[in-house]
């Protein structure tokens, strides 16, 4: 359950997203009238220094509930948006995401070809990977091998 949440801070989905002001209102000392439109980056958000230790290190264990950095740093990870608006399929989404992984795992071996390739990705508000190279093996479920040495007297 914390591998996702990682995934998505380091790689959201959606990377930026809109608001409108319905009053007046001041931001950073600037003053903007009403209706002003705002576009602001999930992305910076969640690799912020201010809310995030070593912001740039892919590090599940930092989403595990007993870490201290968990309990503050949940409240900044914005995969799913926030607030009156938050995506109303969030629970789905994770449920059917960690359903997928098992799956595909469960019959197949996945690794990148290249460890150290860029992600090719576009992206406006929503997010889609053009191009990435895996490796995929179907795993060796019934290895016969290891079936003999386990019942072999
Ligand atoms: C990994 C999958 C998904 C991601 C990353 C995602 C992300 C988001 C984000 C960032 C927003 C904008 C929230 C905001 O404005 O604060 C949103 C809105 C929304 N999402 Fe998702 N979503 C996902 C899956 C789903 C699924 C599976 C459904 C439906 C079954 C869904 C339905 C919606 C709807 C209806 C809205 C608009 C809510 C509103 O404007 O009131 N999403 N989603």
């Amino acid at each position: 359950m914390c591998l996702m949440p990682n995934v998505m801070r380091i790689f959201p989905t959606s990377p930026s997203n809109f608001r409108m002001s319905n009053e007046p209102c001041e931001i950073g000392g600037y003053v903007f009238p009403k209706n002003t439109q705002f576009m602001f980056s999930y992305q910076i958000i969640n690799s912020h220094p201010a809310h995030w230790i070593n912001p740039n290190e892919f590090n599940p264990e930092r989403f595990l509930n007993s870490s201290n950095e968990s309990r503050k740093s949940n409240q900044y990870l914005q995969a799913f948006g926030g607030g009156h608006k938050v995506c109303p399929g969030k629970i789905f989404a994770m449920l059917h995401l960690k359903s997928f992984l098992v799956l595909l795992y469960r019959k197949w071996e996945v690794e990148l070809v290249d460890m150290n390739a860029l992600i090719k990705s576009y992206d406006i508000t929503t997010r889609s990977c053009q191009q990435l190279e895996v490796r995929i093996r179907r795993r060796n479920l019934f290895n016969l091998k290891n079936i003999f040495e386990i019942y072999s007297f």
